[in-house]
C-alpha cells in the first residue's frame, strides 16, 4: 500500500528518460508543479518539441547513460525499450525517487491521476490495478468538483489567512472555519457577503462581552 504525499518539486531537478507519449503526459504534470526538467531521448513528440522551443525544459538528444542521473532528485524512465528502463532502475541511488513506466515493482513511487481545482488537489491511485479505472474516477470527480468549486476553495484559503491573522479568540475562529466550510454556505454562493456578515456578528459579540 502506497503512502500518499504531496511533493514540493518546484525548482528541483527531474530527469525524464524517453520522449514519447507517456513521457509527455508526465512532463505536463511536472511542469504544473514547476519542476526543472531534463529530457534524455534520441527523439521526442511534437508536444515536447514545443516545450523545448518555449524553453520550458532542456532536451539532451541522445540515448540514456547512467551519468545522466547524477543531478536528478526524481527520475522517470518512459522509453519503449524494457532493457533501457531496467538500466535506469539499476543505476538509481537509494535516495533517488524513481518511476519506471513499464515496471511498477521497480519504482519507488507511482504517478496518480490528478484533479486540480484551485488549491484543491485530488490524487487517485489504484495501486497498479488499473490506470484506466484511475482515469475514469478522475473524470467523475472532475464533474463533481467543477471550476466554481476551485474558486470556493481559493476563497476559503483567503478567509482562513484573514481569520488566523485577525481573530484571536479560538472558539470564534473554530466557529468561523466551520461556518464557511458548510455545504449550504458553499451552495448559496454569496461567499463574500456572508463572510462579512459572519465577521460582523462575531465582532459585535466581542464588543458586547467586553462591555459586560
Ligand atoms: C494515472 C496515470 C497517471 C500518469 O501516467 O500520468 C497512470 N497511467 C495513466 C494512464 C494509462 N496507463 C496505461 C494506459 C493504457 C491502458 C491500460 O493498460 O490500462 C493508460 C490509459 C491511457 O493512456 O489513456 C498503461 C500502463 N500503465 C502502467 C503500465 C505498466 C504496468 O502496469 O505494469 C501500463 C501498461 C503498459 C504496457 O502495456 O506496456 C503503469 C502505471 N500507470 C500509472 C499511472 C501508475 C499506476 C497508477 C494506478 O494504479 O492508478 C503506474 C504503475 C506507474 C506510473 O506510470 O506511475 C494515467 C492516467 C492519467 C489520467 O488520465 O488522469
Ligand atoms: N505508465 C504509464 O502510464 C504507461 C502507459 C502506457 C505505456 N506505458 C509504457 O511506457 C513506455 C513508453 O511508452 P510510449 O507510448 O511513451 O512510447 P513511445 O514509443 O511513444 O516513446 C518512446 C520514447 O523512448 C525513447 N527512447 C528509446 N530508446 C531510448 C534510449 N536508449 N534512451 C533514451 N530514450 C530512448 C524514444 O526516443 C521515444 O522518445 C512503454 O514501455 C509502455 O509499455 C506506460
Amino acid at each position: 500500500m502506497g503512502y500518499p504525499i504531496m511533493l514540493n518539486v518546484a525548482n528541483q531537478s527531474v530527469l525524464v528518460v524517453g520522449g514519447g507519449k507517456v513521457a509527455e503526459r508526465k512532463i505536463y504534470g511536472l511542469l504544473e508543479a514547476k519542476a526543472k526538467i531534463t529530457v534524455v531521448a534520441p527523439t521526442i513528440t511534437t508536444g515536447i518539441e514545443q516545450l523545448v522551443a518555449d524553453k520550458k525544459l532542456i532536451w539532451r538528444q541522445k540515448t540514456f547513460s547512467p551519468d545522466d542521473m547524477k543531478e536528478a532528485w526524481i527520475v522517470i524512465a518512459a522509453t519503449n525499450n524494457r532493457a533501457v528502463n531496467e538500466a535506469v532502475a539499476k543505476a538509481a541511488k537509494p535516495y533517488q525517487l524513481i518511476n519506471i513506466a513499464d515496471d511498477p515493482e521497480r519504482s519507488n513511487f507511482h504517478v496518480p491521476a490528478v484533479v486540480r481545482r484551485g488549491r484543491l488537489t485530488i490524487a487517485i491511485s489504484t495501486g497498479g490495478a488499473s490506470p484506466t479505472i484511475a482515469q475514469q474516477i478522475r473524470r467523475r470527480l472532475e464533474e463533481l468538483y467543477d471550476d466554481d468549486y476551485g474558486r470556493y476553495i481559493d476563497f476559503l484559503y483567503e478567509c482562513r489567512q484573514w481569520i488566523l491573522r485577525h481573530v484571536r479568540d479560538e472558539q470564534k475562529r473554530k466557529a468561523l472555519f466551520k461556518a464557511i466550510a458548510d455545504e449550504s454556505f458553499c451552495k448559496r454562493g454569496n461567499w463574500e457577503e456572508e463572510f462579512e456578515q459572519l465577521l460582523e456578528n462575531a465582532m459585535k459579540e466581542e464588543i458586547r462581552r467586553k462591555e459586560e
